[in-house]
């Protein structure tokens, strides 16, 4: 059989997402949340700190505290005291003094330097100290981490465990983020059947949906799930009406390319419009974007609208490729470009022009450090374990031929 080009009439992935990123616009609404819950939320607001973190200069080991000067006179000093993280000495520090100092303990009036135990020894009320510090030694400043006053994280963040600590150090228990996209999901096909069900004949297990699920997941989003609706034009019509009327995004998988079972396209044109549809992209042709108008008991909604299509790899690859610039962008973050890494081709790596071809991949480093990645086994859009074992995209621009074996190829780690 020949293959023939497909790129006529394709839209180049970039232009599919500018086009989605021109047409919507962020959700504003926001909503005050504990700061336990926030995790993957977007801030609707800056975070300013009201104090400095750490509050205190304090220590960074469990020593001794002094002042260092006076450890040009003498390498003994007397011991006075013990400060303790939350138990602070409470007497200014004399010369010639030191006091036992743990770590986080505050820095006393009169020192300005800590000396780890390791380096001293202790005799009859003195420690002798085998190490002379420089002034700030083991100190950790006061504000060195955050400054009273400043934006400790800027309105858009999508809070990774890592902020979430951030402002829970400077005292805020209660943030505002915005609300949680709502999201519609829709798995349709007549040969779909749940896992934990016998398996009819012709049937498959649905499987897309746990893919994009946990996707989902990973967004502040409230999901919405119509589970498997089957190739029936009137009843997928009807979950998609009520999928518009209260979703900020819906989004269906299967039925978007140009079988006799394949309704999306028909219904999106009789319920909303259909910005595009068909993007040069390899797996995920047929991916359609619109807009939806439903409405349920008299509630009416506009929705966004991605088609992505069934094959699995497409419907995954899609998602990230095409539905996380969307979703980014109504969530009020903003949107970059995933980076890309250069590593050297393996092996022959087999590619058309026509599509950017997401392909599966490899990659690794050799003993001298230099980085490959090779293709993670066939590459079919309905492969799943290529997508599941592979570490990384071998991203192959839409004009790109073949790729010969130490040749540079642009990989995006998952
Ligand atoms: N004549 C043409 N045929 C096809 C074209 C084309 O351009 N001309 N494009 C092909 C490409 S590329 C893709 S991708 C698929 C996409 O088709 P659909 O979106 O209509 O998807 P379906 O036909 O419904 O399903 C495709 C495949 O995936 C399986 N599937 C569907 N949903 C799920 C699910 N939730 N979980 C697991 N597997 C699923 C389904 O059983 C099919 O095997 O169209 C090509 N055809
Ligand atoms: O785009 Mo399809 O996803 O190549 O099979």
């Amino acid at each position: 059989m020949i293959e023939t080009c497909d790129s006529p009439g394709l839209l180049p992935i970039q232009s599919a997402i500018s086009n989605m990123l021109k047409q919507v616009t962020p959700v504003l609404e926001s909503e005050q949340i504990e700061l336990e819950d926030a995790l993957a939320r977007v801030l609707a607001e800056d975070v300013v700190s009201n104090i400095n973190v750490p509050p205190n200069d304090n220590s960074a080991m469990d020593g001794y505290a002094m002042r260092c000067e006076d450890l040009t006179q003498s390498k003994q000093l007397q011991l006075v005291g013990t400060a303790l993280a939350g138990k602070p000495f409470k007497e200014m520090l004399l010369p010639g003094q030191c006091i036992r100092i743990m770590t986080g303990a505050v820095i006393p009036l009169g020192a300005d330097s800590v000396v780890m135990q390791e380096n001293t020894d202790t005799e009859d009320g003195l420690v002798i100290f085998r190490q002379i510090p420089e002034s700030g030694n083991s100190v950790r400043k006061a504000g060195e981490d955050i400054q009273q006053g400043s934006v400790v994280v800027t309105k858009g963040t999508k809070l990774t465990p890592a902020f979430l600590a951030l402002i829970a150090s400077v005292g805020i228990a209660e943030i505002s983020v915005i609300r949680n996209i709502k999201v519609g999901l829709i798995a349709t096909g007549d040969e779909l059947t749940p896992p934990g069900e016998p398996l009819s004949d012709g049937a498959i297990y649905e499987s897309n949906r746990y893919a994009l699920t946990a996707l989902l997941k990973t967004f502040p989003v409230t999901l919405f799930d119509f589970g498997i609706v089957k190739d029936d034009k009137d009843d997928l019509k009807a979950v998609f009406e009520q999928a518009g009327s209260h979703c900020d995004l819906v989004l269906s998988c299967g039925g978007v390319s140009v079988g006799d079972a394949d309704y999306v396209k028909e219904i999106l044109d009789e319920l909303g419009t259909i910005n595009f549809w068909k993007v040069a992209i390899k797996p995920g042709k047929p991916f359609a974007f619109g807009h939806l108008r439903g409405q349920l008991n008299g509630q009416m909604g506009n929705a966004w609208f991605c088609g992505l299509p069934g094959n699995p790899v497409s419907s995954y690859v899609t998602f990230e490729q095409l539905v996380t610039p969307v979703l980014k962008k109504l969530s009020g973050q903003t949107y970059l470009p995933t980076p890309h890494f250069v590593a050297k081709a393996a092996c022959l790596i087999k590619k058309r022009p026509g599509r950017a071809d997401y392909q599966r991949g490899i990659f690794y480093r050799d003993e001298q450090g230099e980085l490959w990645v090779k293709p993670n086994g066939k590459q079919g859009s309905g492969i799943m374990s290529s997508i599941a074992n592979a570490n990384c995209y071998m991203v192959l621009e839409q004009d790109a031929e073949d790729v010969q074996q130490g040749e540079a190829v642009n990989i995006q780690p998952f």
